[in-house]
């Protein structure tokens, strides 16, 4: 089973540790260097890079009733801290990501169009929209959607020489990044452009090798607030959904689906959460949905598993844990991959002294790094690198939810999404489809078209 045994005695596919897997060539890598070219230095092998050498003696952390080992010397040197900080910026105030950074989620995350637009971003991943290219014919006037370009680009400080550089690229290959999704569903056609969400701009980097992104302003206080009455509301009042009879309401009415105790089959089983979990349909949080794949530069929804909204109500916690997946079930040739990342948005403020924190084990330094979470950001991290061949699970993302102190003011509550490899089906609740949320991302994605518009 994952991921205990996976570490007490590692699985023949897990490959020696490798002293600077992948990321050691972006150390001091200048922007336009060439080693893209170049294959990461663990292309090909199947394990997860900082996995464990088999012929190492084990020396291992007890917690809970979950063995980890440590990781090890030469894993250890793998890790890059984040960028030196003065002290005030550990929370708020974050900034927009260096091109570094960008080239990381590109060559080692498979994200060559994460934030695309964004001040800073790297310009060679805007692409032109072709509105033609929908097969239905569905229509999305080109000249709007240039112009939305051109709204985006001319707020945001950039680089006109590089926008060139696209605009007249001759490659007629451009990756087409937020383009209108189509789906034809029940006779209609539903449409969703993600251009509408401006790039975002708030980032702090936690920790770069591996990278654990913080980015703030991510949610509205009105989308938390939103989020959780939603839950409590599928909660308590079941009824209540019941009543919502138009189609409209049934659109955007988020939808409790299951609410587990205890995690399934998946490569947390073995951890302990004693906090509760619902399980959305993608119609119903169009929001997460929409700014979650505007933020990795995705062109659709399909990769998303089911969104999730956690509550953990004081003395709750969930366990040390990978959120890869084990590597029978991420190399399954019929499934959607290995879960490449993990974004969660936390929809409430915890104080840090009163618990709550996501903290990675082995990122920190000195004891484990500490997200305290803070209403309306969003955190990213990358349980297994999707931009490397077959898609490493990595071991130095270990990490848990604290346990949110017995006098806390709050309650901890978050939304979380796992994006996989591969066009991902959902199983819940019933009925859950990406594409019947189409047109509820439409209609939120237009909404923020004619605010920005307004301003
Ligand atoms: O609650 C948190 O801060 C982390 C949650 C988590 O790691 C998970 O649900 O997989
Ligand atoms: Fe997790």
């Amino acid at each position: 089973s994952w991921p205990p045994t996976a570490f007490i005695s590692p699985p023949s596919v897990v490959l020696s540790p490798l002293p600077k897997p992948a990321m050691a060539m972006h150390a001091s890598k200048s922007s336009n260097s060439k080693q893209k070219n170049m294959p990461p230095s663990n292309k090909g092998k199947g394990g997860g890079f900082g996995s464990k050498s088999s012929s190492s003696p084990h020396k291992s952390k007890d917690i809970g009733d979950i063995v980890y080992p440590e990781l090890e010397p030469q894993v250890i040197k793998t890790l890059i801290p984040a960028p030196p900080r003065d002290g005030t910026d550990i929370e708020g105030n974050g900034d927009i990501l260096s091109e570094e950074m960008y080239d990381r989620l590109e060559e080692i995350y498979g994200l060559g169009k994460f934030n695309f637009g964004g001040t800073g971003a790297i310009y060679k991943s805007i692409s032109v929209i072709n509105s033609k290219s929908n097969e239905d014919g569905a229509t999305r006037d080109d000249g709007e959607v240039s112009s939305l370009f051109g709204d985006i680009l001319s707020g945001g400080g950039s680089s006109q020489s590089a926008v060139d550089e696209l605009l007249f690229s001759p490659s007629s290959s451009l990756p087409s990044v937020g383009k209108a999704a189509t789906s034809q569903i029940k006779g209609f056609t539903s449409s969703f452009d993600l251009n509408s969400i401006s790039p975002f701009e708030k980032f702090r980097v936690l920790h770069t090798d591996p990278m654990v992104l913080a980015i703030d302003d991510f949610f509205t206080m009105n989308e938390c607030d939103k989020y959780v009455q939603m839950s409590i509301d599928s909660e308590s009042n079941q009824q209540q959904l019941n009543k919502m009879v138009t189609e409209e309401k049934n659109n955007l009415q988020p939808m409790l689906l299951g609410q587990s105790q205890t995690v399934g089959k998946d490569s947390r089983s073995k951890a302990q959460r004693t906090s509760t979990t619902w399980f959305h349909y993608y119609e119903g949080v169009p929001e997460l949905m929409a700014k979650a794949s505007r933020l990795l530069g995705l062109e659709g929804i399909g990769r998303w598993e089911e969104p999730q909204t956690v509550r953990y109500r004081r003395n709750e916690k969930f366990t040390w844990h990978l959120d890869a997946l084990s590597p029978e079930d991420a190399t399954s040739e019929v499934g959607a991959g290995q879960r490449v990342a993990t974004l969660l948005v936390y929809l409430t403020d915890i104080p840090t002294e009163d618990g709550g924190a996501t903290m990675f084990r082995d990122l920190g330094g000195d004891g484990p790094l500490k997200v305290r979470p803070n209403k309306g950001s969003a955190l990213l991290f990358f349980p297994a690198a999707g931009g490397i061949a077959n898609a490493p699970f990595d071991i130095r993302t270990l990490h848990c939810g604290e346990a949110v102190s017995d006098s806390a003011e709050n309650e901890k509550w978050i939304a979380q999404l796992w994006l996989r490899q591969r066009q991902y089906t959902p199983t819940a609740p019933s009925g859950n489809d990406h594409e019947k949320a189409f047109h509820a991302i439409g209609k939120y994605c237009d909404s923020i078209r004619i605010n920005t518009n307004s301003l």
